[in-house]
């Protein structure tokens, strides 16, 4: 099994770095900050994980490797210019964020033909302060869904599946699966990304401008709004060859809305802690898709600069 190097000391990393440690994973992590490197993990159960010391630079990883970079999509581009000269000889690279844009940042700078993996996760972690430093906690069961960007043929989604791709690719995949479990693949990834993008279009914004959990988005008087959104972005994914339908995009996003109903949503928490907001690869990420093929998106479009105009 190839060693898993992670990017970054942000929740989601350090939460698959704890999980790689207690299952047994070998895995480096490469913080941009080492006094904000977790030094401990707290699972649902009480128990806790004490992650091992992480590491000040990049170095140059052999083909077997996996690079996990799991930021923000508006951080990959210098996160990937610095490891650029430490992927000569191609270890896998693997991009797991919410929103889009990070696969053509990915192709611009690795190439078309780069080893290169997708995912997707319903994991939750976050990152808190303590008084014996920056500890994560692990605060939401899920699943990762993972692909690689070139694989689109309509076959099962199924270990038969998985093994119409590069070994490399699988073996990341399986080195994944162990470190952070489930990890499913999907051979169709991008739909599978439009799919999360289509929740997080509706929820995000709409948390984060009203101020309120998950849940209130179900409400009767966002009703014309998380219509127009899914509409709107069904048109555009249907541009680009995304076989999507409006109405069930809708029952998903409420479906969602209510599983994490709780919650507030990751924008909502940027927005709280005067964080800069993933909006331009959300809900601008469908305006400039749309854009492109010449499809009106107004609601999307006053979304991206109603959360722009937020204060921070
Ligand atoms: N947290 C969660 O529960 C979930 C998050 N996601 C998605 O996953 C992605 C990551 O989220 P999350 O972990 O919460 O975000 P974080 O902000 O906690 O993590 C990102 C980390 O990357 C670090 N970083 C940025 N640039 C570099 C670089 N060049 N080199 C090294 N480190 C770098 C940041 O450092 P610094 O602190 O110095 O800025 C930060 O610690 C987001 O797209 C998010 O929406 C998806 C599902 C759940
Ligand atoms: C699914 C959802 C909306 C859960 O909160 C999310 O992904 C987010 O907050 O970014």
């Amino acid at each position: 099994m190839g060693k898993l190097h992670i990017v970054g000391g942000g929740a989601i990393g350090s939460l698959i770095a704890a999980s790689s440690q207690k299952n047994g994973v070998p895995y480096d992590c490469y913080p941009r900050d080492m006094k904000t490197m977790p030094s401990c993990a707290h699972w649902q159960n009480g128990q806790t994980t004490a992650l091992k010391p992480a590491k000040p630079s990049p170095i140059v990883l052999p083909k077997s490797d996996v690079l996990i970079i799991p930021l923000k999509v508006y951080q990959l581009k210098a996160a990937l210019l610095q490891w650029l000269p430490y992927l000569t000889q191609q270890p896998t690279v693997v991009l797991l964020h919410n929103g889009m844009g990070g696969l053509e940042i990915a192709r611009d700078l690795l190439g078309g033909d780069y080893p290169l993996l997708l995912a997707t996760t319903s994991h939750g972690a976050l990152k808190v302060s303590t008084s014996s430093g920056f500890h994560v906690k692990y605060t939401g069961v899920g699943a990762t869904q993972i692909g690689a960007p070139n694989v689109n043929k309509p076959s099962p989604q199924s270990l038969a599946a998985l093994s119409q791709i590069a070994p490399q690719l699988a073996s990341a995949i399986a080195t994944l699966d162990k470190a952070l479990p489930p990890v499913q693949y999907q051979n169709n990834i991008l739909k599978a990304l439009w799919t999360k993008l289509s929740v997080n279009a509706v929820i995000n914004p709409l948390t984060a401008l009203h101020n309120i959990q998950n849940k209130h988005i179900a409400k009767p008087e966002f009703e014309q709004s998380r219509i127009s959104i899914c509409n709107e972005f069904t048109q555009v994914a249907d541009a680009y060859g995304l076989d999507f339908d409006a109405l069930s995009v809708h029952e998903n996003v409420l479906s969602v809305a209510k599983a994490t109903g709780e919650n507030y949503s990751s924008m909502h928490q940027d927005v709280a802690h005067g964080r800069q907001t993933e909006i331009d690869a959300i809900n601008g990420y469908i305006v400039d898709m749309a854009t492109k093929k010449g499809i009106p998106v107004p609601e999307n479009t006053l979304l991206v600069e109603r959360v722009k105009a937020l204060k921070l």
